[in-house]
């Protein structure tokens, strides 16, 4: 699958750490040392001209790294004002804090002082990490709604916020801001970078936590690779949208298969067929059958009933066309071995879907099920038990809710001062992937995908709103039909799609409509195959 970055739990992180500590290959000190030195170097180099800098310290090790940042800055010429708690942190907090006091003094932090200090070029968030053990109340939770702009001096901090590890009150598992109302969400301070260490954490990638980090960067601090050992815990990885888009990206037996050998003739990259339903619907089918055509598939046969065939007599000349009325029609199609995906749901009708679906499942093909296919699914749970893992699901979340009630039920009650109060999206996703035995991809700017096996994959595309647009989902359903005729595995398919899908999107840019989508797959396809 694509090499994308290993995510690790604040959990792990801290077993990594202490592992790395307890086995003498780094110190704490030197950890930290090398955290607040490479976040002060990035904040330089993101910030080359202001020079002047308010750096909040909180209790434990983010402050500590707070303080190797001041004086890394100090040290570069910066003029740097310390706000920091009159507390005894852990021994390397307080070393660094002693370093920072040789060379200038901290004043409290408090929301009463951070108001009285004269504007800054840039505030250094450095008061929560990844050790946050409860909702911020009080003081520091008004200095946050500061910072968030909740005081009528929004320009003051806007774009002028670096956090270290995350914005603070953030959990780093689920994304959430546990304890904030939606009213003080709308104040949750936004930073311009946030500089973090080793690897990133679910709640750099999830909602809201995606849209309070900005430009998140991933710092080595000397810690050793750990790719794939931490725990027995399935796999979780990122698909950054911010990879330089090349083969290196994905493992050389999925680029392989991408790649046509002169020697294959059509066949050997499959052959999807994509039902389609009534006429008034047509142009959604039509969509997934274009981008299966352009992602590679051998061939693709989109299967209307009769009577809206005419609406399909036109282009791509190079899609097949063929009725299909009932499901014997569908089992003869389908007695062709070389079918090796089947796409049902865009445009096909819920109806039409429910009287399909138990021949498409019982044929035991790869298959994609969107839109109309997962409603079907939902009101009918005998068909929902005949899911297996050669499916994909790609339900947006009205459709997630549908489909998995008791999973949705678990979301959404209200602001809470727990950690990790509600299963996170990707706890969901993982419910969902084991409780339907099917792979499943949740749509969203923040797109998660699981497994059955618990594997799983978000992909973060904020920077491609336009994406949110009619017939969009249909392309990636196309697109993800395309990789499964062609034999990848359907996790592998999903994922992939997910990220071509964003980067076909940012590629053409705003203005898109969903026709546009499945004309930037050849330039993806060469920018991933050379
Ligand atoms: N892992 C690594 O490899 C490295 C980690 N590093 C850095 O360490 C950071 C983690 O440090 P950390 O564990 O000391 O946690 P941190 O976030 O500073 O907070 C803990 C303090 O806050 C307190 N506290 C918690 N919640 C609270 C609340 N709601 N309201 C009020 N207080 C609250 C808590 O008190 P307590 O819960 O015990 O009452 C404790 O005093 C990590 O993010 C990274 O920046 C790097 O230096 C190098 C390598
Ligand atoms: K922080």
């Amino acid at each position: 699958m694509l090499i994308g970055s290993e995510i690790l739990t604040s959990a792990q992180m801290r077993a990594i750490e202490s592992d790395a500590i307890g086995s003498g290959a780094v110190t704490g000190l030197a950890l930290m040392e090398q955290a607040g030195a490479a976040a002060a170097a990035l904040i330089q180099q993101a910030t080359p001209s202001p020079k002047d800098v308010i750096v909040l310290c909180g209790p434990g090790n983010n402050g500590g790294d707070g303080y190797v940042v001041a004086r890394h800055l100090h040290d570069a010429g910066w003029s740097v004002r310390v706000l920091g708690m009159d507390n005894t942190p852990g021994a390397d907090a307080a070393h660094m804090k002693d370093m920072w006091l040789k060379r200038g003094q901290i004043r409290p932090l408090s929301d009463a002082q951070l108001m009285c200090e004269p504007p800054a070029n840039i505030y250094v968030d450095a008061i929560f990490g990844t050790g946050l053990t409860r909702k911020v109340a009080g003081d520091l939770h008004r200095i946050l709604l500061r910072l968030g702009g909740r005081n009528d001096d929004a320009e003051r901090y806007s774009g002028r916020i670096y956090a270290i590890d995350c914005i603070s009150g953030l959990d780093l598992d689920s994304g959430q801001m546990p304890g904030w109302s939606s009213e003080h969400m709308q104040h949750a301070p936004r930073a311009n970078m946030t500089v973090a260490f080793h690897r990133p954490k679910p709640g750099h990638l999830l909602r809201p936590g995606c849209l309070l980090t900005g430009d998140l960067q991933i710092v080595d601090i000397g810690l050793p690779e750990t790719k794939g050992t931490v725990s027995p815990a399935p796999p979780l990885q990122a698909i950054w949208p911010q990879f330089p888009f090349s083969r290196s990206q994905v493992r050389p037996a999925i680029a392989q298969r991408l790649a046509k050998s002169p020697l294959d003739h059509k066949f050997r990259h499959g052959h999807a067929l994509v039902i389609a339903g009534g006429a008034e619907h047509a142009g959604a089918a039509r969509l997934a059958a274009r981008a299966a055509l352009r992602i590679g598939a051998g061939l693709v046969t989109i299967c209307p009933p009769s009577q809206a065939m005419p609406e399909h007599n036109t282009t791509p000349d190079a899609l097949m066309r063929h009725p299909v009325d009932d499901t014997q029609e569908l089992q003869d199609l389908l007695a062709d071995p070389r079918i090796t995906a089947i796409c049902i749901g865009p445009g096909c009708g819920i109806a039409r879907a429910t009287a399909l679906l138990p021949a498409i499942l019982a044929a035991g093909r790869p298959c994609l099920l969107d839109a109309d296919a997962l409603t079907a699914l939902s009101r009918d749970r005998s068909l929902f038990a005949r899911l297996h893992e050669k499916c994909v699901m790609t339900p947006h979340e009205g459709e997630f809710s549908r489909l998995f009630p008791n999973i949705a039920a678990k979301q959404g009650r209200g602001p809470t001062d727990q950690l990790t109060p509600t299963p996170s999206r990707i706890d969901m996703l993982r419910m969902a992937a084991h409780q339907s035995n099917a792979v499943t991809l949740l749509k969203g700017p923040d797109t998660v995908i699981a497994a059955p096996t618990g594997a799983c994959y978000i992909h973060t595309a904020l920077d491609v709103p336009w994406l949110a647009t009619a017939g969009s989902g249909d392309t990636l359903a196309g697109i993800a039909t395309g990789l499964l005729a062609r034999s990848l595995p359907a996790t592998d398919a999903a994922a992939l799609a997910a990220l071509i899908h964003a980067s076909a999107a940012r590629k053409f840019g705003p203005g898109l409509i969903a026709d546009d989508l499945p004309e930037q797959i050849p330039a993806i396809l060469q920018m991933l195959l050379t």
